[in-house]
């Protein structure tokens, strides 16, 4: 009886033992509340795409578990954070954590900016930032509206009865603004922005589809074989746009890709990191115009007061150019408003190399520690009514209620907030000022336009507009 004794006692610690070492829950060595691993390969893989997109999954977590919570991203414990004050106590963490974000590798390769941390990435933020000094954007407004208006002359021949394909117009827009004023004059040419925009979108949306089903295809099916012709046709493009700009002699340390091309001499190094500014800067302002453009045809009475202003700023002149643009302060409150009601980029990361404490807790080092920027730009005791599209939020009054950080769409953490964000406003404000000066957008009857929540929020289905012409 004795030895069954010992016997089961010694079976049952070293199944204690095993369980502990197999499986990872049980390696936490945090006292932050969180979930545990649905499984032990894909962590809480299950979950996420169970919820729908992470950003969804973060929204339950956080009401589950309050500002600071855990979970299991495969076999790496992660740590969200969902508050202004969490937000602030990592307000200075550059380093960004590879593993969330290898899905892109393929498209921008170990080399990017995305990936570069310690004095790498801060030596390449700095050079890289150049270009976006407030002195240098100013020049692009003439570009911007010079763009706008192939929008609006494409609009202005349709008839009240044509539906118009918004997420293609706004993408259209975004990608040829970004290549003309970013990669310099070889996107002039129309046909080579199209090709280069329609060999991205096939790119990006391989890359949106491995967020929910991280198993790549195989090498010989045919959505990997389109893939990799269209990132190879990509690759080739920057790289004539490199070499037309050397034999040149066309260097003009104001553009992106000269000063990207003076800070390196690695040919990876280079076309990644123009890559990493496409993936930026394509689909964000995109689909902020298209958010923008979709709750002004959805709200009337809101389209109506930003038209006055326009048409009061404007006046006679018909541009925004760098005098005007600061005028026009209640299309600054729309655009704000769509980046939190669409939540258009609904989370960020950084990593820190040694433990560190985050709300009381202790944070083990190499840990990934998400910012939920959507979970708390949707918070309602900092938004009441957040699903409510309302500009007011941001009127100067109210603007100084808001904590710092409490709207952070661009990120906020260690000056490595999005490069373009002003960019982004800049070129949204010239289209929108454009289109709803001359244009009363409403909606075709019948749409249900449902977010899809990826590393970019887009509709899941084209949002069809009615355009008719203002008297
Ligand atoms: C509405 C438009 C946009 C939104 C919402 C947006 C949002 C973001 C966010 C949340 C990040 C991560 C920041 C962080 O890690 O803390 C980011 C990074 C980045 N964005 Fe944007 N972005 C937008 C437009 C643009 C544009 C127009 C460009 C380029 C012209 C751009 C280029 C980049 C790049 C290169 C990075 C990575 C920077 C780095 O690694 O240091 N983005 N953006």
């Amino acid at each position: 009886m004795l030895d069954f004794v010992i016997f089961a006692v010694t079976f049952l610690t070293v199944l204690l033992v095993a369980i502990i070492w197999l499986y990872p829950s049980s390696k936490k060595v945090t006292t932050i509340p969180g979930v545990d691993p649905s499984s032990k390969e894909d962590g809480n893989f299950s979950d996420i795409a169970r919820a729908g997109s992470l950003h969804e999954f973060l929204l339950d977590l956080h009401s589950q578990f309050g500002d600071i919570a855990g979970f299991w991203w495969g076999q790496t414990y992660v740590v969200s954070i969902a508050s202004p004050e969490l937000f602030k106590a990592h307000a200075n963490v550059f380093d960004r954590p590879t593993e969330l974000f290898r899905f892109i590798e393929p498209l921008i390769s170990m080399q990017s900016l995305q990936f570069a941390n310690g004095s790498d990435g801060r030596m390449r933020r700095k050079a890289y930032d150049r270009p976006f000094s407030h002195e240098n954007l100013k020049k692009h407004f003439a570009e911007f509206q010079t763009i706008a208006g192939i929008v609006e002359k494409k609009w202005s021949k349709k008839s009240e009865s044509d539906h118009i394909p918004l997420g293609e117009d706004m993408a259209l827009f975004s990608v040829r603004a970004t290549l003309l004023t970013l990669m310099g004059d070889s996107f002039q040419d129309e046909k080579l922005a199209q090709s280069v925009f329609n060999a991205y979108t096939k790119v990006w949306n391989e890359m949106e589809h491995r967020i929910t089903d991280p198993v790549p295809p195989g090498e010989n099916d045919a959505r990997q074989k389109s893939f990799t012709e269209a990132l190879q046709y990509l690759k080739k493009t920057v790289k004539k746009v490199v070499e037309h700009r050397e034999q040149n002699k066309l260097q003009d340390q104001q553009l992106l890709i000269d000063v990207i091309l003076q800070s390196t001499t690695d040919e990876d190094v280079l076309i990644s990191d123009v890559i990493s500014y496409m993936v930026g800067a394509f689909h964000t302002s995109a689909y902020m115009l298209t958010w923008a453009m979709y709750f002004l045809a959805t709200h009337p009475d809101i389209q109506s007061k930003l038209h006055s202003e326009i048409v009061q700023v404007l006046g006679q002149k018909d541009v925004v150019t760098d005098s005007n643009y600061g005028q026009l302060r209640y299309l600054y409150q729309v655009l704000q408003e769509t980046l939190r009601c669409a939540v258009v980029a609904p989370w960020g990361a950084r990593v820190q190399d040694f433990d560190t404490e985050l709300g009381g807790h202790k944070v083990p080092k190499n840990t990934p520690v998400i910012h939920a920027l959507g979970v708390v730009m949707q918070d309602e005791k900092l938004w009441p009514l957040p699903q409510r599209f309302d500009p007011d939020r941001f009127s100067t009054e109210k603007s100084k209620d808001h904590p710092t950080y409490a709207f952070s769409p661009f990120g906020f953490a260690g000056k490595r907030i999005c490069p373009g964000h002003k960019f982004a406003y800049n070129e949204a404000t010239v289209l929108v000022a454009t289109l709803i000066r001359k244009f009363e957008v409403s909606m075709w009857d019948d749409q249900v336009v449902k977010p899809v929540f990826g590393l970019v929020t887009h509709p899941q289905e084209e949002i069809w507009l009615k355009v008719s012409k203002r008297k």
